[in-house]
């Protein structure tokens, strides 16, 4: 199966140290839409795995969280594509989940949806925990730049980590 797992904050839409709190904070980053849109339509299921602890925190509610993803669906949908399925860890950093990340229960999530094993499918992000999280169940651990890209980037990452700029250079990539 061509399964993409993204994180979101970072890698889809800007990501803010103040937490994307609302509709009008969520931005998509240049190129992600398409870049997801074009993977769609070449037959790749492109699924989202997010923390989101701004809920635990009341930074923002979940229907607000509900509209950001029903805006990503309509935006991929205006390009002919299409967005799997969309899981995201509500808890604060003290919850003790299994699926607030680097922990892999929402890869797992995912995988269990699907019907299909984790073994180098590519989990994209652009923290430290996401690279983890795919680390933790044989997941193909993608870096992007964008987002906290960078700062995860000034320090040392899993070996076998693959570097991108953007989502959109891991959709050239895939479609070669
Ligand atoms: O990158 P994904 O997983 O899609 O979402 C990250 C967000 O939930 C937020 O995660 C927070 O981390 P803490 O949850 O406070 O440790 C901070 O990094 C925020 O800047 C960020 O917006
Ligand atoms: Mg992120
Ligand atoms: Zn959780």
């Amino acid at each position: 199966m061509k399964l993409l797992i993204l994180d979101r904050d970072g890698v889809i839409n800007y990501d803010s140290d103040a937490y994307i709190k609302s509709l009008d904070e969520w931005i998509p980053l240049p190129g992600a839409v398409e870049a997801i849109a074009r993977l769609s339509k070449a037959g790749w299921t492109v699924a989202v795995a997010t923390n989101q602890s701004g809920l635990a925190r009341g930074y923002y509610d979940l229907a607000t969280l509900d509209a950001m993803h029903a805006r990503l669906r309509e935006l991929v949908a205006e390009q002919g594509g299409e967005v799997g399925l969309i899981v995201h860890c509500p808890h604060g950093p003290d919850d003790g989940c299994t699926c607030r990340k680097p922990k892999p229960g929402m890869l797992q999530q995912i995988a269990a949806h699907y019907a299909t094993p984790l073994d180098g499918i590519w989990f994209v992000g652009d923290s430290r925990g996401d690279l983890d999280a795919a680390l933790a169940v044989h997941c193909q651990p993608v870096l992007v730049k964008t987002g906290k890209g960078e700062r995860t980037l000034s320090k040392p990452l899993p070996a076998g980590t693959l570097i991108f700029d953007d989502l959109a250079a891991i959709a050239d990539q895939l479609l070669l």
